[in-house]
């Protein structure tokens, strides 16, 4: 199978079983916007969870906030969301078209990169066992010709964009030859600079209306309340703020499902700390951020950093975290020293003193801010393809399992009573209604136990427990583990500490970089 199919796959199974639909589908959809359905809704909350445990119960110098989507327009200007939140835009006349500038030049980047795979594979074709690839794409005369035009377009990519030069990216898209995907054609427009945030009115138009946004990112309204959390809350430096809650950016091209989305998520938290002590703290929750996600136990080598080299203006180190999707490795996680650029600038907006004051040395200061920035659908989007899993069975037949890491399966038991009578689904019932105080559990009578079984695999339930009429004499019941399909006789009475403890986050805390 290959990586598309299996992509569409995840697609596909993810609407066949409850967890994402597209945004008002009945009307054909929305582009670029999903909803989440009834287990879509519990992987979602269980991975916010995760995350906000981590941060906030783990660290007694973290607090969290739900600030407003909606904040004071000034707070935009300052962020520099309002005069630099920009992608270059362009549309090919002839389809009307509209894509980002840089995603075309990227796209024909890497198109290189499958043109040298093309020539590799011809070539392993016709020496067979004695190919050496290495010696191959580093000799051949063709990949060398390839490979100079690759290098030479991203330099020149990286020097326009940097440069804000639409013209000059205008012109390379041009000397690229890049043609639009829909009409094949080379009549394109200029390049616009297209700004992402959406805007709206606030009050009526007698009241003398305004324009707001909506939040493209979380973070601004963490620092809007610095003082607030800082004062109430006593906090010492270091300190963090956390918050979860949705952003809004109007993407240009949105694509991969709900890696790109138009209304989103994200789980943010910025860490206060003295100026000069930024690269430590930096270093530190590069760390253990990388630890919270390799905690999940999909494989570490699925993983890696990705180190900035060009940094944004107001940022002296950033890092990414890349998880490989099934369209190759992408960020999942953003890590940055944002230096004292917001809380400054907020200060200046607003022309209110925005420092702390350590009481211990005397001074005032405006700290620095290390901060990490994660979406929870792209999470979302990491977790459901790391889960997706197709096995053969012994017997001949197929399962789709979804290995979900049993503290983020949406459902976390299944109990089904063997046959319809005989006093089975009583019992059945009873277990349920003990554990679903504590636990989202599914009851379960139809069809053949085998059947029921397949069903909860393919949504990830990690504990089957069967009720036989064994149950009604000795008070036990079959458990059945969703990975390993072995099975196990315990006590009703061990149900809930059984439970209990395969759900438990504590095992993926312990493994966390403290
Ligand atoms: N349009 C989006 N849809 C879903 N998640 C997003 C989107 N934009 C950003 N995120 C998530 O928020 C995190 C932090 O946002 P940040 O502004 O650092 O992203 P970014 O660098 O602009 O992302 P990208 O380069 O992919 O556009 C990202 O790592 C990602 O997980």
């Amino acid at each position: 199978m290959t990586q598309e199919e299996l992509f569409k796959k995840l697609i596909a199974h993810s609407k066949e079983y409850g967890f994402i639909f597209p945004s008002s589908e009945i009307y054909d959809g929305l582009s670029a916007v999903y909803d989440y359905g009834q287990l879509g809704v519990e992987l979602k909350n269980n991975i916010k969870r995760y995350w906000w445990d981590a941060m906030t119960k783990l660290h007694d110098n973290i607090v969290g906030i739900d600030a407003a989507i909606f904040m004071h327009p000034k707070t935009w200007e300052a962020s520099g969301h309002v005069g630099a939140f920009n992608d270059p835009l362009i549309d090919n006349k002839d389809s009307k078209k509209r894509y980002r500038a840089d995603v075309l030049i990227e796209d024909w980047i890497a198109k290189q990169d499958e043109k040298i795979e093309k020539e590799v594979a011809k070539a392993a074709k016709r020496f067979g066992e004695a190919f050496d690839r290495e010696q191959f794409v580093t000799t051949n005369a063709r990949v060398l010709e390839i490979k100079a035009k690759r290098d030479a377009a991203h330099e020149k990519m990286t020097e326009v964009l940097n440069a804000n030069d639409l013209a000059g990216v205008k012109a390379l898209i041009e000397e690229l030859g890049i043609v639009c995907p829909i009409s094949g054609t080379k009549n394109w427009t200029d390049v616009r600079q297209f700004n992402l945030m959406f805007s709206t009115q606030m009050g009526s138009t007698a009241d003398g209306a305004s324009i707001v946004y909506l939040r493209p990112e979380t973070a601004q309204g963490i620092f809007v309340n610095f003082l607030n959390v800082q004062k109430t809350g006593r906090m010492k430096i270091p300190f963090g703020i956390a918050q979860i809650g949705k952003a809004f950016r109007n993407e240009i091209v949105a694509r991969q499902f709900i890696f790109r989305m138009r209304e989103f998520e994200q789980m943010e938290m910025q860490f206060f700390v003295k100026p000069g002590t930024e690269m430590q703290w930096f270093e530190h929750w590069r760390q253990f951020r990388m630890s919270w996600h390799r905690a999940l136990g999909f494989g570490d080598d699925r993983y890696r950093f990705h180190d900035h080299e060009k940094l944004a203006h107001y940022a002296n180190a950033a890092t990414d975290v890349e998880y490989e999707f099934p369209f190759g490795f992408k960020e999942v996680e953003g890590i940055h020293s944002r230096t004292d650029f917001d809380l400054s600038q907020h200060a200046k907006f607003s022309g209110k003193k925005i420092q702390y004051f350590d009481t211990e040395s005397g001074e005032s200061y405006t700290p620095y801010v290390v901060e990490t920035s994660i979406g929870v659908d792209r999470m979302f989007l990491q977790v459901f393809s790391a889960a997706y899993t197709e096995e053969k069975l012994e017997n001949g037949e197929e399962r789709v399992v979804m290995r979900f890491p049993a503290a983020l399966a949406p459902v976390k038991a299944a109990v089904l009573p063997l046959v319809k009578k005989d006093g089975l689904p009583e019992v059945a019932r009873k277990i349920v209604n003990d554990l679903k105080f504590d636990h989202y559990v599914q009851y379960d009578e139809k069809d053949s136990i085998g059947k029921r079984y397949r069903r909860q695999d393919a949504i990830g339930t990690p504990l089957c427990i069967t009720v036989d009429h064994q149950s009604l004499e000795d008070g036990t019941v079959t458990i059945r583990h969703r990975d390993s399909m072995q099975q196990e006789r315990v006590k009703i009475a061990e149900l809930p500490g059984i439970v209990h403890d395969m759900v438990s986050l504590r095992p993926l805390f312990a493994k966390l970089v403290r």
